[in-house]
């Protein structure tokens, strides 16, 4: 099935990396006009003045920065849950994730692993509360820089059930070695998807 605005996303994400690459030059003052005249097409096609609606009516996250097919800002990831409950993708990070010279930025570390152990505990939620499980606690120790342009692999798994707390471990590991770990607490929310109008869960 053809689908528009995963093809805008990617062409964008395309853009983004273009971008990083170029010297700054006012040759470059032509393009600029040229992508507020895109946006301006955007533009004209909505007009939902709560955009974040959209993500609570889908079935599947499209929206996040970090498997969203429809957000530039994600690579996007696969995320894959074996049967033994272990999340786990693979991504090469690129120019739009760099910190250090060549090197991954720690935030986007931070956010790629709260994002992969959160999986890992909404594939497994059974004796869970029926709450959203969202991030209380995020702890990460930087054991060596991640390359950019190298696969990584960014993995979790949940360790406890205590009530509404679940706890789940992960890490990204490069050529078979940790280079970040991660610990998270996660609480089920009182607030139940049930309570959400039109809301189908997600998290
Ligand atoms: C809230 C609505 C959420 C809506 C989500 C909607 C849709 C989702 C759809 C799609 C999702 C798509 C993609 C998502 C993929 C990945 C997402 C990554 C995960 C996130 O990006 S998620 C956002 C960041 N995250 C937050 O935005 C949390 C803000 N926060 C709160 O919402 C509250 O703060 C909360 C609920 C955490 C607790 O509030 P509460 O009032 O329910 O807690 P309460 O007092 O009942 O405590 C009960 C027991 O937990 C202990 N406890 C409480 N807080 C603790 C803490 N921080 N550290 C250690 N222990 C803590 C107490 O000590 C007590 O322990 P004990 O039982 O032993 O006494």
């Amino acid at each position: 099935m053809p689908a528009p605005l995963e093809d805008v996303a990617d062409a964008l994400r395309r853009m983004m990396d273009l971008l990083l690459r170029v010297d700054d030059d006012p040759a470059l003052g032509h393009i600029t006009s040229e992508l507020h005249a895109v946006s301006d097409l955007l533009e004209a096609e909505f007009d939902d003045e709560r955009p974040f609606d959209k993500m609570l009516h889908s079935d599947a996250p499209r929206h996040d920065p970090v498997s969203g097919v429809e957000n530039a800002i994600a690579p996007p990831i696969v995320v894959e849950v074996d049967s033994d409950g272990t999340a786990h993708a693979e991504v090469d990070f690129g120019l739009p994730y760099q910190g250090p010279k060549g090197l991954l930025h720690g935030g986007i570390s931070a956010l790629f692993l709260d994002h992969v152990l959160s999986l890992a505990n909404s594939n497994n939620r059974s004796g869970v509360d029926n709450g959203f499980l969202v991030t209380a606690q995020l702890s990460l120790r930087y054991h060596k820089p991640v390359p950019l342009f190298e696969r990584a692999t960014v993995s979790a798994r949940q360790t406890s059930i205590d009530g509404r707390k679940v706890r789940a471990a992960g890490e990204i590991s490069v050529g078979g070695e940790v280079a970040v770990s991660a610990e998270g607490l996660f609480i089920a929310t009182r607030i139940r998807p049930a309570d959400v109008p039109g809301d189908k869960g997600g998290a």
